[in-house]
């Protein structure tokens, strides 16, 4: 599998000068062609049409914060259609908070409604990023500690957010597999400290605002992201993501040959998309590590714990997701893998053909590691494997970890050897993530189904 680094997508709109499709709280994206020949494409109509005429959140008032009525409610359109305008352009932000099972990352989102009278879009400006390491689950047995991670990226906000905007500024946290692996009262533990964090916040918290979100959302609401950023015109993109405790990928099926547990629907842009999505539990790139070394389901003391896929002699204690772990280098790697792969992953019939999938997070992360960025062959990133002491001082997972992404999208999904993925870890210079999808969903309910 080859993969190749995609520098720049030229497009995000920053101003436009008018666009009548008013029916959108999202900020705009690249310009819609109509009639499309590709089935389940987006299409963008141009006269406004009452689809989602009220948010469907539990409180109406409180869901939409700082959201432009103008721009929102058909009824008002009438009183501002250019001819009385206001012209005063509004500034919006939306905090983000990825609680994922390495790290907590805050996504700060600034918007802009350049004239909400002449019934102009929000555009997505720019964002904030910042991560702290490790997750929130590391503090799975001290949730206070956990607390003050997030604590410590809010002051972030408060600096980059003006002090008048911050109480209709809405703040969100959404955990993924770190939280969702635990038992649930530490995750629930983990979650009152976290709440607690943000009601004393001067940010707006809707009460569903700290949660656990479900694989098929995380799925979901990355493939939005991409496809907002890269705002390809005829052709939607296909999503890799690889997390630290799960995987997910994403696509517009052209077939109906996936399970119906695979398929997720939801609105945008006046469309129901209907998605191939899954996420697997337990084989991100972390937790696939645990599952190669046989530590998974372990409390990682009572005993050393070998893997042919480590330098051989590597002895150490590690830590992955709280617990630590005695591991040391052994037996046959690709072999030890494949046991954590077959009969888990279903091979989706749209991966052999020729669809654009952008692979991002740990498939990034491994790519510029392994200095294969821009060539990163199949053949080549098991040779990882035989240069251990080369990399070790880079990672002494390196070979363990390229070859579980080799297999996964090999064996797993079944890539072709000779597929092109596009490795991003930005699109725009907006982080490639569920976040923004999801910043989206907040202010535009997307029906999630
Ligand atoms: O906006 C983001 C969010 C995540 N990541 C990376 O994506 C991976 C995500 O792993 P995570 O801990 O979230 O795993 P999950 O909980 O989803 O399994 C890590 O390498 C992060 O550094 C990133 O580069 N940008």
């Amino acid at each position: 599998t080859y993969y190749r680094h995609h520098r720049y997508v030229p497009h995000i709109p920053r101003h436009r000068e008018h666009s009548a499709n008013a029916e959108n709280l999202l900020p705009e994206v690249s310009n819609p062609s109509h009639g499309s020949s590709q089935p389940g494409a987006p299409t963008y109509p141009v006269t406004p049409e009452p689809v989602h005429p009220a948010p469907e959140a539990v409180h109406p008032a409180e869901a939409y914060p700082v959201a432009p009525e103008v721009a929102y409610s058909p009824r008002t359109l009438h009183q501002h259609d250019g001819r009385s305008p206001i012209n005063t352009s509004r500034i919006f932000y939306g905090i983000m908070f990825d609680a994922g099972s390495t790290g907590s990352r805050i996504h700060i989102y600034k918007f802009i409604q350049k004239d909400p009278g002449r019934l102009e879009l929000p555009v997505l400006d720019n964002e904030i990023y910042h991560a702290v390491k490790p997750g929130l689950s590391s503090y799975k047995d001290k949730p206070e500690e956990g607390g003050n991670t997030i604590r410590q990226l809010l002051k972030i906000a408060k600096k980059a957010i003006p002090k008048e905007a911050w109480s209709r500024t809405p703040v969100v946290l959404k955990a993924t597999a770190g939280l969702r692996m635990l038992p649930e009262e530490k995750a629930n533990a983990l979650l009152k400290e976290v709440q607690e964090v943000l009601d004393d916040s001067p940010f707006f918290v809707r009460e569903d605002g700290v949660s656990i979100m479900n694989g098929a959302n995380e799925g979901v609401l990355a493939w939005v992201t991409v496809n907002f950023l890269t705002g390809e015109k005829l052709k939607t993109v296909g999503i890799l993501d690889l997390g630290g405790g799960s995987t997910q990928i994403t696509f517009l099926p052209k077939s109906k040959t996936a399970p119906e547990t695979y398929i997720s629907s939801f609105d945008l842009f006046n469309h129901t998309y209907q998605v191939y999505t899954h996420s697997y539990l337990g084989n991100g790139l972390y937790a696939a590590r645990l599952a190669i070394l046989g530590a998974k389901d372990t409390d990682g003391n009572h005993r050393v714990f070998t893997s042919s896929c480590l330098p051989k002699k590597f002895r150490e204690d590690v830590t992955i997701f709280g617990t630590t772990y005695k591991i040391s280098g052994y037996k046959l790697c690709y072999y030890e893998v494949m046991k954590v792969i077959k009969g888990i992953v279903h091979q989706p019939y749209e991966v052999k053909g020729n669809s654009i999938f952008y692979a991002f997070s740990y498939y990034f992360d491994r790519a510029v590691e392994t200095g294969l960025i821009g060539e990163w062959a199949h053949a080549k990133s098991l040779s990882v494997c035989n240069k251990m002491t080369k990399y070790r001082a880079i990672s002494p997972f390196l070979c363990m970890d390229m070859t579980y992404i080799t297999c996964l999208l090999k064996e797993g999904f079944g890539f072709k050897d000779s597929t092109v993925l596009q490795l991003a870890k930005k699109v725009n210079n907006v982080e490639t993530s569920w976040a923004l999808g999801a910043t989206f969903d907040y202010y535009r309910n997307l029906n999630i189904h």
